[in-house]
């Protein structure tokens, strides 16, 4: 995609300096002498990202941005700001620009911070499609999803769930192995029947029995009364057995002569009951593994496995993050206090950097947690879990060193010189010494942190870390 940038300057020089450096990047530029020529060129064409001087005749930076903002226009605004004047960047920050640089613009700067803006803008508009696509058609009974893996498992689940087949469903703990099995009920006419549910991991072997095949009264100490098991309630209907690779080789062959017979036997019963069940087995376990290991029934694998649906951990599916994390936004927001509308950018980086052990059910307690959280209609990192985005354990002053300058508008440049020097001391000594780690860390090229280190009289090796073991 061509990424097109629009400077904004009555300066030809800046206009020219500007566009020298980024064409160098391979964006695509153009330049405009003032802010209503600006606007004329951005309401005909797409512009990724405007770079847009304050002071200016006719109409200034300031409105032009006001303006973008008031329409709604979808594009990135950097703002050129006098050396020196925080204050000024600050209001700009506040009436809606993604950043702010100094002039003279320093060039590695002016790179890293225009392909910052491009690529959060990417990921705000990715996220206002997402929104749309969730009232559309990504979804799949209870399940969302876009990934492409997904797609292939709510196809399969359209093509098999109509049949009669015993189907085996295999993915780690909360990748929606249960969902899955509901959803294949309920595109079988069996809908009409009842689906139930036994997690067979839970119980030991004789209450397993019961559950499942029900008991006699009086067929063991405590048996009051008949009861009817799962197969039996779920007659006509659909019978989930949840972590099935972790049943005893005993359960196994009873379980596999249910299967053949179509018959089961109430514990301390003597007539079989003939049950109309159709069975979808679910497991984290890779049950070929248990058969080879000699801990499961090859025949009883077999007869479970006529349809294998395999569901990929949601870190092999990252994409499903952001649409994941709207969804479940909506659905807890009703508890919240304020509505909560989406995630800041450094939130959700931090969502898609997590590994997810534990699958969708992780993300989704994360984010019910973070929607209790979060103070207005913005989930922030901090309102996630410290699994998900660890905080950091040093004291450093924030993300970037723009921060600084931004939060801190009263600073004088000398009490921005000590602040500088400090920071970076922190830094360095929080990377040990690591100068790329350093400068990934502040937002700046490893070439301006060296830079910075001279400045200041700050030397690499007395960061480093020593060595442990
Ligand atoms: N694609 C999805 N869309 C929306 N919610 C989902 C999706 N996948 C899983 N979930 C949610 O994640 C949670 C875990 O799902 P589910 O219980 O089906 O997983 P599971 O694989 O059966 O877990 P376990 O192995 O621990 O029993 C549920 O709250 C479910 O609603």
């Amino acid at each position: 995609m061509t990424r097109r940038i629009l400077t904004v300057d009555d300066q030809k020089i800046t206009r020219d300096h500007l566009r020298q450096i980024l064409e160098t990047e391979g964006y695509e530029v153009e330049a405009a002498a003032d802010g209503v020529t600006a606007l004329e060129m951005l309401r005909e064409k797409t512009f990724q990202l405007v770079i847009t001087d304050l002071r200016m005749p006719d109409m200034s930076g300031f409105e032009l941005l006001s303006t973008l903002r008031k329409e709604r226009v979808p594009v990135g605004v950097i703002v050129l700001t006098a050396y020196g004047d925080t204050s000024e960047a600050l209001r700009t920050m506040k009436a809606g620009a993604d950043d702010f640089l100094s002039k003279p613009c320093d060039a590695d700067h002016l790179r890293l911070v225009v392909a910052r803006t491009i690529e959060r803008r990417r990921l705000f508009d990715e996220l206002s499609q997402l929104r749309n696509q969730l009232r559309g058609s990504y979804s799949f009974h209870t399940m969302v999803s876009q990934s492409a893996k997904m797609r292939k498992v709510f196809d399969l689940i359209q093509h098999v769930g109509p049949l009669d087949s015993t189907i085996l469903i295999h993915g780690e703990t909360g990748t929606g192995k249960e969902l899955v099995a509901q959803a294949l009920h309920a595109v079988n006419t069996r809908r009409k029947g009842s689906f139930v549910a036994l997690n067979c991991a839970v119980l030991n072997d004789s209450l397993l029995e019961s559950e499942l095949f029900g008991h006699e009264r009086g067929s063991f100490t405590g048996a009051e009364k008949r009861k009817i098991g799962r197969f039996e309630k779920a007659d006509g209907g659909t019978l989930l057995l949840d972590e099935i690779g972790d049943i005893s080789p005993a359960m196994q062959a009873k379980l596999l002569r249910v299967l053949q017979s179509g018959t089961i036997e109430r514990v301390g019963g003597t007539d079989p009951i003939k049950v109309d069940v159709r069975i979808i087995a679910a497991t984290h376990k890779r049950l070929e593994d248990e058969v080879r290991a000699g801990r499961f029934r090859a025949d009883l694998y077999y007869r479970l496995k006529v349809i294998l649906i395999d569901l990929p951990p949601l870190r092999d599916r990252k994409e499903d993050i952001p649409l994941l994390a709207l969804n479940f936004v909506e659905k807890h927001n009703s508890a919240a206090a304020t509505p909560v509308a989406e995630f800041d950018w450094a939130a959700m980086q931090a969502l898609l950097q997590h590994q997810w052990p534990g699958n969708v059910r992780e993300l989704e307690n994360a984010v019910k947690s973070a929607v209790a959280l979060a103070e207005g209609s913005v989930i922030h990192r901090d309102d996630l879990p410290e699994t998900v985005a660890p905080r950091s354990t040093s004291r450093l002053p924030g993300p970037s060193l723009i921060d600084i300058e931004t939060h801190l508008p009263e600073l004088t440049e000398d009490l921005i010189g000590q602040v500088e020097r400090e920071y970076f001391q922190r830094v360095l000594a929080e990377y040990g010494g690591n100068v790329a780690r350093c400068a990934r860390h502040s937002g700046l090229s490893r070439r301006s942190v060296t830079q910075k280190l001279q400045k200041y009289s700050l030397e690499r090796a007395t960061f480093k870390k020593p060595r442990v073991g």
